[in-house]
This record gives structure tokens, C-alpha cells and sequence, in this order.
């Protein structure tokens, strides 16, 4: 479901003269569906940027990846625009809105984006956002004064609202309390038993080793640099 194919990232810091970075090469992995995969390895080994690459935000510089039937690598951002909406989701770990959307809109809008009836989709935010404990008096508002762990929980409300087939999650249970975060690995359990296929970072290493059927440590794909 999810293949990185020999994949190299440069950074060109453009205000440091145009220095060229090379912050990764020949990483190679595949997630099959139902699959939970965990990225490891030290702090700036490359978790975030293989994960960003993965999502479409940073460039591929060589190599290949696919997720599903799209080629991340190199495609129009109308091509990742429709990945996004239908088959690839993302829980990253801080919630980025347009203020003053209320969280149930927030919540709903992957499947409104889908085409799936207004009744529905908020039925089923609303079915989320009470299984993730957000009080029914915060739907009405935006999420933006919210604290870090309502703010985590609406985004992964957003995050499982549609049923898709492969997953990045950056550290899902990262500011949850012990009832909450067992909510959440709840919701990615009954992710892999429909056959999503899931990239997480997890720094709780108990969820990751619950969830997760193989580690990769990215360390493997960071350049040896010449001291
Ligand atoms: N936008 C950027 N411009 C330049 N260098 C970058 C950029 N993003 C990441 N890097 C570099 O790429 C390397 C990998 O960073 P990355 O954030 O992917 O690591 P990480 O494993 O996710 O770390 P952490 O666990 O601390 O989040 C680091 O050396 C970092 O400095």
C-alpha cells in the first residue's frame, strides 16, 4: 500500500549561501494493508522529513514513492490534493485550522470533502468527539483556545472520521491522558483490522509496541558524513 523506493532528501539552506544538505539516501520500506509500521532512531535522524515526503509536503529528490496507485514522488498537487481526500490520511500532532470553524465542521469535513451527506458526516463527528470525551458544549466552537490534548483529540477525530486506506500518524498519543490514549489506540487497532496501512512515530514506546508489527530505524538511511 505504501512503498519508499531508494529515496534521497537534500536540504538547500538559502540563506547559509545555497548550502546543499543531504539529510537522507537510499531509504526503502513497504507497508502492506493492515500493516503498522513504527519509524525509529535518534532526534533529527529523519523521522518527520521521511514522514513529510511520504505526505507530499517535501520533495523526493531521488527515488521513488508510491501510495496506492499514486507516485508521491513527482506528482501535480491536484494528484496529491485527491491522495489526501480519499486515501491517504494524516494525525499529525498539532491541530492547524481556519479559526472560527466550529470542531464538529473541522471533524466532519473529510467526509463532507468526500461527498458524503451533511446529516451523515456529522452524526458520525459527533460519534467520534463523544468516544474522544470533547463535551458536546466545545462542538460549537473552534478548537483554537482548546488545550493541547482536546486540540490532539479533535484531530484525530479528523484524522479516523474516514476510513482510509493508509495512515501517517505523528506521535497520535503524545499530550493524552492514560482513558484517552487508550481511546486512541482503540481507534488505530480497528484501523488495522479494516486494512489501513500505517507509518507512525511513537515516543510511548509501550503504544508503539502494542500497535506496531516492525520498526524501522531511519538511522539507516541517514548519510555517513565525512568528519
Ligand atoms: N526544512 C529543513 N531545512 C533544513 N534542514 C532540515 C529541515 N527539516 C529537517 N532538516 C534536517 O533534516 C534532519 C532530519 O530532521 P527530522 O526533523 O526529520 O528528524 P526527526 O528524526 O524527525 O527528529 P525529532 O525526533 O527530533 O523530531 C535534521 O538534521 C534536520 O536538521
Amino acid at each position: 500500500m505504501i512503498e519508499v523506493n531508494n529515496v534521497a532528501k537534500d536540504f538547500t539552506l538559502h540563506n547559509q549561501g545555497g548550502t546543499v544538505l543531504r539529510v537522507m539516501e537510499r531509504a526503502s520500506l513497504t507497508v502492506a494493508p493492515g500493516e503498522c509500521i513504527a519509524l525509529t532512531g535518534a532526534s533529527g535522524a529523519g523521522k518527520s522529513t521521511l514522514m513529510r515526503m511520504i505526505w507530499g509536503n517535501y520533495r523526493t529528490d531521488e527515488g521513488m514513492i508510491r501510495v496506492g496507485d499514486t507516485e508521491v514522488s513527482g506528482a501535480e498537487p491536484r494528484r496529491i490534493i485527491a491522495l489526501r481526500r480519499a486515501t491517504l490520511g494524516y494525525v499529525s500532532q498539532f491541530l492547524r485550522v481556519v479559526p472560527r470553524v466550529p470542531t464538529l465542521r473541522i471533524v466532519a469535513e473529510p467526509l463532507l470533502n468526500l461527498g458524503v451527506p451533511e446529516d451523515e458526516a456529522e452524526a458520525r463527528a459527533t460519534e467520534l468527539l463523544t468516544r474522544l470525551k470533547i463535551g458536546e458544549s466545545l462542538w460549537g466552537l473552534s478548537p483554537t483556545t482548546f488545550s493541547g490534548g482536546e486540540q490532539q483529540r479533535v484531530n484525530i477525530a479528523r484524522g479516523f472520521i474516514h476510513s482510509y486506506p493508509a495512515l501517517l500518524l505523528d506521535e497520535p498519543t503524545a499530550s493524552l491522558d492514560a482513558a484517552n490514549r487508550e481511546t486512541v489506540l482503540g481507534l488505530i487497532e480497528e484501523a488495522k483490522d479494516r486494512g489501513a496501512a500505517i507509518i507512525g512515530i511513537f515516543h510511548d514506546e509501550a503504544a508503539r509496541d502494542r500497535l506496531c508489527d516492525r520498526l524501522i530505524d531511519v538511522t539507516a538511511f541517514t548519510p555517513v558524513r565525512a568528519a
